[in-house]
């Protein structure tokens, strides 16, 4: 006989409001996660939180949970509809947005794009763009100007760098060119999403109800955040959309270019049903890589170099490992995969960077059916009780707390909210449960939906890393304090000074001085 769902019985912190759950706490956190923390570690890994209209939702960070509803579960847990909504607002119909059958259609065709073979040849473009921005470092540095926002120079970068193997199409933002699409994705989320009002939360979480046909709608909306939203979406879909029509006139045969659309616009005349994308979903799917291939690396790149600059002992470790390195080599010759690959302390403090800054730090699901989840961490209940199992119905949300899984003191160490890269040169592996893409972490989800470009960013955060790291020494300034805000993305202000925007200014100097 089926038991009752149990979640009801799960602690939790209480909440403020019935009509707004904890919502506008959660949105205003004056870290990004800090609740999360706070919460696992008062209540343990799976504990009851509210959302808007007394909804009750359950928010986890054990790894059996996660691996259960990400990974062995395939499509039984979609997106939240409103979150999904939300994606389809920004992206349109591509990957992100995408579901059950039709997303394994848009993966099939996406995946022959982010095989390691592909990406490797991504390798000295990527080299070749960090070696630009040190060089505008370089002549700011010798023009008397040691402060640098690298997180502004890393976006300008990365940017540059998806556009040239996504599209073949050529930003020159590093150069200063200025274009719509920079400047859209720059105040895509700028005061809008963390503070949503009141009205837009509950508004939103009736979106549940109403249907897909009417619910599309919601992206004509007049205020600022759909305004942005839709604006990304044309331009980035007209760019596309003009890309899209040169290389119609390139024979295919004659198209050696390997980069990410030519695939897909292969696949728009492919014989194969399953392996075919319309024209209004390759053009949604550049919007998705657009929006996620960018941002996403140029964050965890300026969260690695703050924690290097905060960490002179790790710096020295890692600026030697690479100078060792160059020392065997034959002079002007560039670092391949399989070099970057052996810098053994540098690949730690990538995996420890993104343990720690996970640049999306919640994943919003909800269970398809009723369902019994094992916990790897019981929790004590209600009633005293200890819960080994969860027992839920269908239309159970979810929200998957990344942040707090990849700080697990049970899986990562007492020193789990420290930066400690050494975690990684030891790490006990009979102490955790295999879940994710990479290392472990749960910072590119894991299963049918796991990041698709985790490849890409490791091979660009490798890059950037090696090129910074053994042209600059980096100091962390002792006037300022950093806050992770959660714009859309976790991303890096000043405090006091978050009106101007992201920013992560550190004092650079040569390396070889
Ligand atoms: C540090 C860098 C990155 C992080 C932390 C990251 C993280 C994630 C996460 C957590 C998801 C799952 C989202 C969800 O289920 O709602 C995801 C999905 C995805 N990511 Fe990334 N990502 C990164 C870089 C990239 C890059 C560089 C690309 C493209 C070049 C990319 C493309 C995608 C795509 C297309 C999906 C959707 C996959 C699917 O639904 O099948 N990501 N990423």
């Amino acid at each position: 006989r089926r038991k009752r769902d149990n979640v009801r019985k799960l602690r939790g912190p209480p909440a403020p409001s019935w009509l707004l759950g904890h919502e506008p706490e959660m949105r205003v956190q004056a870290e990004a996660g800090d609740l999360d923390f706070a919460w696992t570690r008062e209540y343990g890994a799976t504990l009851k939180t509210k959302a808007c209209w007394g909804r009750q939702e359950v928010l986890t960070a054990d790894p059996r949970v996660l691996q259960h509803i990400l990974h062995t579960s395939g499509y039984r847990y979609p997106k939240r509809p409103d979150v999904n909504q939300s994606i389809r607002n920004l992206m349109g119909r591509g990957i992100v947005w995408a579901s059950g059958e039709v997303h394994q259609r848009h993966r099939k065709v996406m995946n022959p794009a982010f095989t390691s073979q592909q990406l490797r040849g991504f390798l000295p473009l990527f080299q070749s763009t960090a070696s630009r921005m040190t060089q505008k470092w370089k002549d700011s540095i010798q023009a008397g100007d040691q402060t640098i926002n690298v997180s502004h120079w890393l976006a300008r970068s990365t940017l540059d760098a998806i556009g040239e193997t996504a599209f073949d199409y050529h930003f020159d933002a590093l150069e200063g060119a200025q274009s719509e699409l920079s400047e859209s994705l720059k105040y895509l989320f700028a005061d809008t999403t963390p503070f949503p009002p009141a009205w837009d939360l509950l508004f939103k979480a009736l979106w549940r109800y109403i249907p897909t046909s009417i619910l599309q709608l919601v992206e004509y909306m007049p205020s600022k955040e759909y305004r942005r939203f839709r604006n990304f979406k044309t331009l980035t879909k007209g760019i596309a959309k003009g890309l899209i029509d040169q290389k119609a006139k390139i024979p295919m045969e004659d198209d050696a270019t390997r980069d990410v659309m030519s695939i897909l616009c292969k696949s728009n005349v492919s014989e194969d049903p399953n392996c075919r994308l319309d024209e209004d979903e390759i053009l949604s799917q550049m919007a998705t890589i657009m929006f996620a291939g960018h941002d996403s690396s140029a964050a965890t790149l300026s969260w690695l170099l703050y924690e290097l600059g905060r960490h002179p002992e790790d710096q020295t470790r890692m600026r030697e490992e690479i100078q060792h390195l160059r020392g065997r080599l034959p002079s002007g010759t560039d670092f391949t995969m399989a070099h970057l690959d052996s810098l053994v302390f540098t690949n730690a403090c990538i995996k420890e960077v993104l343990r720690l800054h996970p640049i999306v730090s919640t994943l919003f699901r909800t269970a398809d059916r009723d369902d019994i989840l094992p916990l790897a961490l019981p929790v004590i209940t209600e009633d005293g009780q200890t819960m080994t199992e969860l027992h839920i119905r269908k239309g159970q949300d979810f929200r998957l707390s990344v942040c707090a899984y990849n700080r697990l003191p049970s899986v990562w160490g007492d020193d789990a909210d420290e930066w400690n890269p050494r975690r990684f040169l030891d790490v006990p592996k009979e102490k955790q449960i295999n879940i994710g893409v990479y290392a472990n972490l749960m910072t590119f989800s894991a299963g049918v939906r796991g990041c698709i470009g985790w490849r890409f960013t490791l091979i660009e955060l490798q890059a950037f890393t090696v090129e910074v790291v053994e042209n600059f020494k980096i100091v962390f300034p002792k006037d300022i304090e950093i806050m992770r805000m959660a714009l859309g993305l976790m991303v890096p202000m000043v405090k006091g000074k978050m009106h101007e925007g992201t920013q992560m200014p550190l004092h650079l100097s040569l390396a070889e001085e």
